[in-house]
């Protein structure tokens, strides 16, 4: 009988710290442990790409589907031509094909974080296919009907707009979103929609919309905002935003995002993020509180991620990489792409022509500041080219060390790098 003591979904959500807000907490328990629920996550293409920042979306959904409910899968072709409004100001409007191309590569990227086999399986859908055929005057009569303008001026981002000013166009966002989870409710029977803590607002509108409408009753809970301690935003490197595709954040680069994740936040990322099981998320935490120098938590974190987002093969050449870039491992076994997209993270100096001499090359990289400083820190025995220590400043790295016919890493004391490229 120790299965009564296994923890239900929602005491494993609340644990991890994943709802935030919810429509009523009891009424969620009641549905999230019992039986298949299904419940949809909605996600507008305002880019090429997601980015870690709706992993917390992503892979709720995930979850909620392995404990047996049932995804539904939003993508928004109509709410992304429209524009959820932000607090800081209106939207450009992007070109309606440049929207189509996002929505199918975003749809992309969603489809292997949910299985699509089993009753439970999951459905992928788009706005577009209800909001784009009605007309204007059915959409005034059988949604706008049941919005009062009062509800939607007392909207936090409504309020924070009205002064610097907000176009109908945004708006009226909230009545799209809204007809969507009454859409899904008709069509599918979902019953329960879950979003970012910044979308409690549209949810609920959806949730009172139902019921206004005569349906439901249907439920809501939002995941928090994920914060950092130093307190700037989550989910930015020193290159902006920390993208899901590999094109446009290498997966080198998002290994080493979560790699430096801070002891203060780590723990709870794991939490929101890892489908470990409890019991080894707490030994982590317990490894960040005794030997953080380790970094047991983060590296956990790093791998767990990216072999979900970029797949096993990608995470173990990732970790190769910055292993062999630390000098614990062979720099020759990387493949070029891995090489260059490490060497891209910790800035790639490129040379034409000839090859200077060491110290001129760890000048110019960037790891030292003159000359000077160049011979002193070869003399130091502080100066490595492709994990060898440099000995003589004058000696200029022979054609057959170039990694790739073309590489060379050069470091300097532990932890500073930089790549060398060759060319033509
Ligand atoms: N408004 C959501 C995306 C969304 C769109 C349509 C929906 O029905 C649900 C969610 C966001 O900006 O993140």
């Amino acid at each position: 009988m120790t299965d009564s003591a296994a923890p239900t979904l929602t005491d494993d959500l609340l644990w991890r710290g994943l709802i935030q807000d919810s429509t009523d907490a009891d009424e969620l328990r009641k549905h999230l442990d019992a039986g298949s629920l299904t419940y949809y996550v909605g996600f507008d293409p305002t880019a090429a790409s997601l980015h870690v920042g709706h992993l917390m979306q992503v892979l709720t959904a995930r979850r909620l589907q392995q404990a047996g409910h049932r995804p539904l899968l939003l993508v928004g072709g109509a709410t992304g031509q429209i524009g959820d409004p932000r607090e800081s100001a209106e939207r450009t409007l992007n070109p309606v094909d440049v929207i189509e191309g996002w929505v199918q590569r975003i749809r992309d990227q969603l489809a292997p974080f949910v299985t699509y086999e089993g009753d439970n399986a999951a459905t992928l859908v788009n706005n577009l296919d209800w909001t784009g055929p009605m007309s204007v005057v059915d959409f005034l009569r059988d949604v706008g009907k049941h919005f009062p303008v009062s509800r939607m001026l007392a909207r936090e981002v409504v309020k924070a707009r009205l002064e610097s000013g907000i176009s109908f166009t945004e708006f009226s966002y909230q009545l799209l979103q809204s007809h969507d989870y009454y859409e899904l409710h008709q069509r599918h029977g979902c019953r329960l929609q879950f979003g970012g803590s910044d979308q409690w607002g549209n949810i609920t509108a959806g949730v009172d919309y139902i019921r206004r409408r005569g349906a439901g009753p249907v439920h809501a809970f939002t995941t928090p905002l994920v914060t950092k301690a130093d307190g700037t935003k989550f989910g930015k490197s020193e290159g902006g935003s920390v993208w899901l595709d590999p094109a446009m954040t290498s997966p080198y680069a998002f290994y080493q995002f979560w790699l430096n994740s801070d002891d203060k936040d780590v723990n709870r990322y794991l939490r929101y993020f890892s489908f470990r099981p409890r019991e080894e998320i707490t030994e982590l935490e317990t490894a960040t509180a005794e030997k953080p120098a380790a970094r047991l938590a983060q590296r956990a974190l790093a791998e767990e991620l990216t072999t979900l987002v970029h797949g096993a093969d990608e995470c173990a050449q990732v970790i190769a990489a910055s292993q062999a870039l630390f000098g614990r491992g062979s720099l020759a076994e990387l493949s070029a792409d891995t090489l260059r997209a490490a060497l891209a993270e910790t800035g790639l100096h490129e040379v034409r022509g000839e090859l200077p001499p060491v110290a001129a090359l760890l000048r110019d990289a960037g790891l030292v500041s003159s000359m000077n400083e160049a011979r002193r820190a070869i003399a130091d025995g502080g100066a490595y080219v492709n994990n060898e220590r440099a000995t003589d400043p004058e000696e200029v790295p022979a054609a057959s060390s170039l990694l790739h016919g073309r590489f060379l890493v050069l470091r300097r004391g532990k932890r500073t790098f930089a790549g060398v490229e060759l060319l033509g």
